[in-house]
Order: C-alpha cells, then sequence, then structure tokens
C-alpha cells in the first residue's frame, strides 16, 4: 500500500488527534483461579472474579486478561504463519482471495462506515463448513455453506490457524459463562446459542502508513457478536471510546493477553446492563501491526432478543426487538464488500421507542 488513496481518508471529525491516551483505566483480570476450578464445582467460588468481569463489562465493555489458560505456542505459531503470508506477493494472496460468492480467505479492500481501511485481512470460520442464509433478503430461507479456502503453498498455515482457533474458543466459552453468571444468570445459559456457531477468526495486517492523520487500520465501529477475544501484537493501535467521558483510550499491550470485548449480542441479551464498546484501529508511520480477533458468534437461526428473565429481574420491558442473527450477520458481510450508499445494518435499528 503506497499513496493514501480518498478511498481511505476518513471525515474530518473521525480523524485521530495526534495525542493518545493510553490508559490505566481498562481493567486487566487475572483469570488464573480458572486453572484449579473443576466442571461442577460451587460457582460461588468465582465469586471475585465474576464481580471483576461484571464490573468491567459495564464500565468499558472491554478488558485485557491475563493466565488464560491458552496455550502461548498456539499463539506464536498463527503469528508466525500470519506474518509469512502477508508478506507473499498479491499475487499468491489472491489465489485465496474473498469474491461475492466466498467471504472467506484474503480481502485488502474492506470498508468501515464506507471508508476504505488501512490493513489486509485472512478470514476463516470455526466450523467448516458454516451455515448461514444465502441473502440478506428477509423472505428468502435458502441457506449456505460457507468454506475455508487455505493457501496450500503455505502447507503449515492451516494447522496454526486451526488449532489457534479451538485453543481461543474455550476461552470464550469460559468468558461466555462468567459473563452468564456476572448477569445472575445460571453459568451454561448462553451456550446452547453457540451449538451450530458462525464464529470466525481474522488475521489482520495493518503496513506502516503514510498518512496515518487521515486514514485509520478500523474505522470506528462495534463488533456485531456476542463476544471479541483478540491478540494483538507490541506495536498498540486499538483505541475504545469511554462510554462516560467519550474520550479515546488507547488499549496497552501486555505481552500474551488477550483483549476482551463485549460484542452488539450481549448488549441486547442483556437489555443494555452491558454495552458494546464502540472501538477503531490507528495506524503509523514506522511499523505494521498484526492483530487476530476471534468473533464468537451464535448459530445463524438464534433470534437474539433481551432474555426474558433478566428483562423480569431488571423490572424494566426489553429495549429490542428480536432479529435473526443470521440475516445480520449475512447482510454485513455483504455490504462489507462494497462501499454502498446507505448505513449498515446496526443494533439500534431495532431498538425500541420506549
Ligand atoms: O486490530 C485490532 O486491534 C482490532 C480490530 C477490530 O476491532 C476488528 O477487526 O473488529
Ligand atoms: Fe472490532
Amino acid at each position: 500500500m503506497g499513496e493514501v488513496d480518498a478511498a481511505f481518508i476518513q471525515d474530518i471529525e473521525h480523524r485521530p488527534q495526534l495525542l493518545v491516551v493510553e490508559a490505566e483505566g481498562i481493567p486487566v483480570i487475572d483469570l488464573s483461579v480458572l486453572n484449579s476450578f473443576q466442571e461442577g464445582d460451587d460457582p460461588r467460588g468465582l465469586a471475585g472474579l465474576v464481580a471483576e468481569i461484571g464490573d468491567a463489562c459495564k464500565d468499558w465493555g472491554f478488558f485485557q486478561v491475563i493466565n488464560h489458560g491458552v496455550p502461548s505456542d498456539l499463539r506464536l505459531r498463527v503469528e508466525t504463519v500470519a506474518k509469512k503470508f502477508f508478506a507473499l506477493p498479491l499475487e499468491e494472496k489472491y489465489k485465496v482471495r474473498r469474491d461475492e460468492e466466498n467471504p472467506l480467505g484474503y480481502y485488502d479492500t474492506e470498508h468501515t462506515k464506507n471508508v476504505r481501511d488501512w490493513k489486509e485481512v485472512f478470514d476463516f470460520m470455526l466450523e467448516d463448513p458454516t451455515v448461514i442464509p444465502a441473502s440478506h433478503k428477509p423472505d428468502d430461507q435458502q441457506l449456505n455453506e460457507l468454506r475455508n479456502q487455505w493457501p496450500d503453498y503455505l502447507p503449515e498455515f492451516r494447522g496454526a490457524c486451526e488449532e489457534y482457533a479451538r485453543g481461543v474458543e474455550k476461552l470464550a466459552f469460559q468468558l461466555l459463562e462468567l459473563i452468564s453468571l456476572s448477569l445472575g444468570l445460571p453459568g451454561k445459559r448462553l451456550n446452547g446459542f453457540f451449538k451450530d456457531q458462525t464464529s470466525f477468526v481474522r488475521l489482520n495486517h495493518y503496513p506502516p502508513c503514510p498518512s496515518p492523520e487521515l486514514a485509520l487500520g478500523v474505522g470506528r465501529h462495534k463488533d456485531a457478536g456476542a463476544l471479541t477475544v483478540l491478540a494483538q501484537d507490541d506495536v498498540g493501535g486499538l483505541d475504545v471510546k469511554h462510554k462516560t467521558d467519550g474520550e479515546w483510550v488507547r488499549v496497552k499491550p501486555i505481552p500474551d493477553s488477550y483483549i476482551i470485548n463485549v460484542g452488539d449480542i450481549i448488549q441486547v441479551w442483556s437489555n443494555d446492563t452491558y454495552e458494546s464498546a464502540e472501538h477503531r484501529v490507528r495506524v503509523n508511520r514506522e511499523r505494521e501491526r498484526f492483530s487476530i480477533p476471534f468473533f464468537f458468534n451464535p448459530s445463524h437461526y438464534v433470534t437474539v432478543k433481551p432474555l426474558e428473565e433478566l428483562v423480569i429481574m431488571q423490572n424494566k420491558s426489553p429495549k429490542y426487538e428480536e432479529y435473526n442473527w443470521g440475516k445480520f450477520f449475512t447482510t454485513r458481510k455483504l455490504s462489507n464488500f462494497k462501499k454502498l450508499e446507505v448505513e449498515n445494518i446496526q443494533i439500534y435499528h431495532f431498538k425500541k421507542d420506549i
């Protein structure tokens, strides 16, 4: 990527300021207590941890975890193959390029809110194949099977990616249970939604950018799924918008930690007890950056709506109309593919007028 093309340029109000606020605020949570916790143990033994997670979800929608139990060699291997892959000539990467038929594989022209992101990515689904609706049209009941595509000229790539995904999936389920407990629900209350999960992993590469004051690695957005488990390298660049003061705050890289953020689905399930936070990625002139989000998403047939027992516990009414996750996912996948003139689908479109 060379000169900054007009497609990358953010509107003035969304351009990053040069000042970076490094957060003390984003909580760092130690998960080591989980290592000694057995299936069937009394979850009250986790009360301290559950409270910490609940507070982090309320105050920030973001936290970092350490002593998380994901073997560090899995991460090292996937980081190594990601670097090798992105260093290949474009024509090699284009052999596994995403197209209108298959939204998986390599992609270098993603847009967030209709502005092009300064990055290249490689996407693969956790389940192969993954079933999703064929079209975003509400009346079209047809389903489609998504299949991963792998570069055969990098033989170690596939194994490293798949094993990493399984390692992080385990952490995602543990966090889901802790979040469920923190909402006053049984630990496994949310697990059933993920039986035929549509989770995927993205390898991100942000090359150095000649005009980091005009473009962004990823424009401001919220993650649409349930939870994101993100590995970032030591370069830094992820900014989170703090809910209370609207300030952009940098997430400090901590070696071998994961950044966890609540997505829109948990916002809806929890009826706004937890909110997904807006975030973005800044790029810089000198150093390339790599990151690997795992987007933990439910089955395509899940109807997303505020959990009934929670709404009763809160003594409130549901704040969202229900929506089908598969249709939402397909709409996003299609509209991300090209620059559309309309606004992207967002959960506030389902917010009730109350
Ligand atoms: O690269 C990062 O740190 C975050 C990327 C991100 O927010 C996303 O891909 O949704
Ligand atoms: Fe994100």
